[in-house]
């Protein structure tokens, strides 16, 4: 398997009690799979992305990423791993100010040690982001940003994908254009992903779906 949450718990602090946010949530996501997580606003969606990828620690249970229990790894071996394995598109798309488009997107790549030109150029044609190369984040409207921050995503041939709402910002056809080229990584390199979205048609699209709701999964 290559994604496995076993009850996962996470609560957060608020004020002087504590808020639970995931209680027992459990799931397995295979490589070549795609899912749909489903939610209200504040279910803690991107909680659990956040856990999936190993930024964030779970209160208590498991995360195993190709049999790796993510929460029995120090912070850099975690980070390591990763790096190499693990693409998280934000709803913030954390973009570097001071890249130009074509460094950000080169960038995770590089550090996953996983550079293919040939591969970045079919991406950024899909995206239609061959214009926008050479230009700074700031210049660039939240729409194409979004769609940077996949093709980075993207880019680096992660064997998980997470993404967290990641075509809010986009217009239906370049939403749908989005949806194929993460479905293109899904089915040319076996990658799994696992993607937050409110759009039915887009959970639609996914192997299987995942609502959750008052800290469980159903
Ligand atoms: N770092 C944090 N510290 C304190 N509370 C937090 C933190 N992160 C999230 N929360 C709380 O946890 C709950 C779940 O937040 P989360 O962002 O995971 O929800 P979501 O389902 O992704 O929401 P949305 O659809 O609005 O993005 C919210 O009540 C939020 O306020």
């Amino acid at each position: 398997m290559l994604l496995e949450l076993d009850d996962v718990h996470k609560s957060f602090r608020d004020s002087e009690t504590r808020v639970p946010v995931l209680q027992g949530v459990s799931f397995t996501l295979a490589a070549g799979q795609t899912l749909a997580l489903t939610g209200e606003s504040g279910s803690g969606k991107s909680t659990l992305l956040h856990i999936a990828s190993g930024l964030e620690q779970p209160d208590q249970g498991r995360v195993l990423l190709s049999g790796t229990d993510l929460t029995r790894l120090n912070d850099r071996a975690r980070a390591s791993l990763r790096r190499s394995e693990i693409a998280l598109v934000f709803q913030q798309f954390n973009l570097i100010p001071s890249l130009t488009v074509a460094a950000n997107i080169g960038f995770q790549a590089r550090l996953a040690g996983r550079a293919d030109q040939d591969h970045i150029g079919r991406i950024v044609t899909a995206l239609g982001l061959s214009d926008q190369m050479t230009k700074y984040p700031e210049a660039l409207s939240g729409g194409q940003q979004q769609r940077v921050a996949i093709a980075r995503a993207l880019a680096a041939k992660p064997k998980l994908l997470l993404a967290d709402e990641p075509t809010g910002n986009l217009d239906e056809g370049t939403a749908e254009g989005v949806l194929d080229q993460m479905m293109h990584l899904v089915a040319a390199t076996g990658a799994a992903l696992l993607i937050v979205t409110h759009s039915r048609l887009i959970a639609g699209r996914m192997d299987r779906q995942l609502h959750l709701s008052r800290g469980r999964l159903t």
